[in-house]
């Protein structure tokens, strides 16, 4: 009897104390946010295996302020000045373990997961590849592949009404893998060959079932549980993944020679990379640099078939300065401002790492946004809310590329500071020139070539109403296509 009553009264009494501590002795006691929230983390791991915490931290941010504890030990940021304070002040704002994720079997360091020295290591190993002259170089591939994408299209247009209609999240995704993967390892997906996704991508978009799994992460006991008992074969299709890693990145090895500028060729050249280290990375990048970039030619598409006025500034820009096609270069198109205004108000609504990119707060303790902050508690900016601040931007939810421009009357108010698309400091986005590059020619050349609008009787997602886990999870967006030339 007396051991049932211990047995009862041992976790009540661990979970009020535990409560009690949370709510108020904690050292980020004094900050807003739910009763919930700030006593258990599982609240905010629910909304994020629900794909909406993006949108419950903007509504968070709404209700309770600047600054909003969204977690026992996490606070979430609004005020742009927490951007320089966070992400830019060398390494000693790391990334929590808990968002560390090492692919099962691997032990070689890879970018996200490894140490601060292993990181720089590699950072500098990698930088001639991501370097703007090398994707200067690239430049042949990437026209290359947005050709075969017109060949593939031209071929479907019906000859009746001269048009056709395509989900162009899948058309953008096959462009963007297969050219990455040529980019990383000299061979593609064959996505635009066969117009299909090939199942390494679809095993690395399995982002939901990867988000149980981190989130289990913060219940060690729970975790280890479903790693002893996840049978061998649920891992198969990641075998299988790392398997064409392998051996993409061993026949890219085999050929050393060569003078493509890919990323295994710069790891090649360094000397100074083990074979498992390429293959993790190589991973990585396909990753970063694929969904990330049909992201945002999506998510600009759909808001410029939204605003028609504004799509017919930037197709009548295009196609008065560029005669022809082939005059629609990368250099050429660093000179078209409403092209690059287009692109940056997209990543602002359709930011590709919408949830918080968290970090943990360095032992000594740090000053965020004027805030005093002990170690070890965890801090972030999360850019779907931010970008979507009224504090931040003037007419925050409307699709404004003006606000970019020199003339940006009536946006004079926004804060540019707190625009950092692909984030600042030793851990930015290292492929932004590439990234750029792709972004601005593909979507060019689209405009350029095909007059795109919404097929009758359709309508398009709302871009903000989709899921988010981790990446936006992108509903199908029929586009109608018809050649213009
Ligand atoms: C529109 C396109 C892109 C955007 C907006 C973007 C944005 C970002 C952001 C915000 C981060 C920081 C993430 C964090 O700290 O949690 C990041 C990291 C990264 N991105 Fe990109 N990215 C884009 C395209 C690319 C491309 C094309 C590549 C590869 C060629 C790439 C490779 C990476 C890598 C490897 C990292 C990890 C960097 C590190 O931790 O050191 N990204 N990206």
């Amino acid at each position: 009897m007396a051991l049932a009553a211990i047995l009862v009264l041992l976790p009540i009494l661990y979970l009020s104390s535990h409560v009690i501590y949370n709510l108020w002795l904690h050292p980020l006691a004094k900050y807003p946010g739910p009763l919930l929230w700030r006593a258990f983390r599982f609240p905010s791991l629910l909304a994020m295996m629900r794909g909406e915490i993006p949108h419950r931290i903007q509504q968070l941010h709404e209700n309770y302020g600047d600054v909003v504890r969204v977690a026992p030990e996490e606070l979430s940021f609004l005020d742009p000045t927490a951007w320089r304070d966070i992400y830019s002040k060398g390494r000693d704002f790391v990334r929590p373990s808990q968002y560390k994720d090492q692919p099962p079997g691997k032990t070689a360091s890879n970018l996200i997961a490894c140490s601060e020295s292993e990181h720089a290591r590699l950072r500098k190993i990698l930088a001639p590849g991501f370097s703007e002259k090398y994707a200067v170089d690239q430049e042949p591939f990437i026209q290359s592949y947005i050709t075969k994408l017109f060949t593939k299209l031209d071929a479907k247009i019906d000859t009746t009404s001269d048009s056709t209609t395509i989900d162009i999240v899948e058309w953008i995704n096959y462009l963007a893998f297969d050219l990455i993967a040529d980019l990383t390892w000299g061979s593609s997906f064959g996505c635009l060959d066969g117009l299909t996704y090939h199942p390494w991508i679809q095993t690395v978009s399995q982002f939901k079932a990867a988000i149980i799994v981190g989130a289990l992460k913060f219940y060690p006991w729970l975790y280890s549980l479903l790693m002893a008992i996840t049978p061998p074969s649920a891992l198969q299709p990641v075998m299988d993944m790392w398997q064409l890693t392998e051996q993409s990145v061993r026949k890219r090895a085999s050929t050393p020679a060569s003078t493509r500028p890919d990323l295994v060729g710069t790891m090649l050249s360094s000397e100074s990379m083990t074979q498992e280290e390429m293959e993790v990375n190589a991973m990585m990048i396909v990753a970063a640099g694929s969904e990330s970039v049909t992201t945002v030619l999506t998510g600009v598409i759909n808001h410029l078939l939204r605003n028609p006025d504004k799509l017919a500034t930037l197709v009548t820009t295009l196609r008065t300065t560029f005669p022809t096609e082939q005059d629609i270069t990368g250099s050429a198109l660093k000179s078209i401002p409403y092209l690059d205004a287009v692109l940056n108000e997209g990543m602002r609504l359709c930011p590709t790492i919408p949830d918080a990119m968290r970090r943990q707060v360095p032992a000594g303790g740090a000053t965020v946004a004027g805030h005093v902050i002990p170690g070890g508690m965890v801090v972030a900016i999360p850019p779907f809310a931010s970008y979507r601040a009224p504090r931040n931007f003037t007419h925050p939810t409307e699709f404004a590329p003006e606000r970019w421009l020199p003339d940006n009357k009536g946006f004079e108010r926004d804060s540019k500071i707190a625009f950092n698309p692909f984030s600042l400091g030793q851990h930015n986005c290292p492929g932004q020139n590439l990234a750029w590059l792709e972004l601005r020619v593909i979507l060019a050349r689209l405009l350029w070539r095909y007059e795109v609008s919404i097929p009758p009787g359709v309508e398009l997602p709302r871009w903000e109403e989709q899921g988010i886990w981790w990446f936006w999870d992108k509903k199908a967006t029929p586009v109608r296509f018809q050649r213009v030339r």
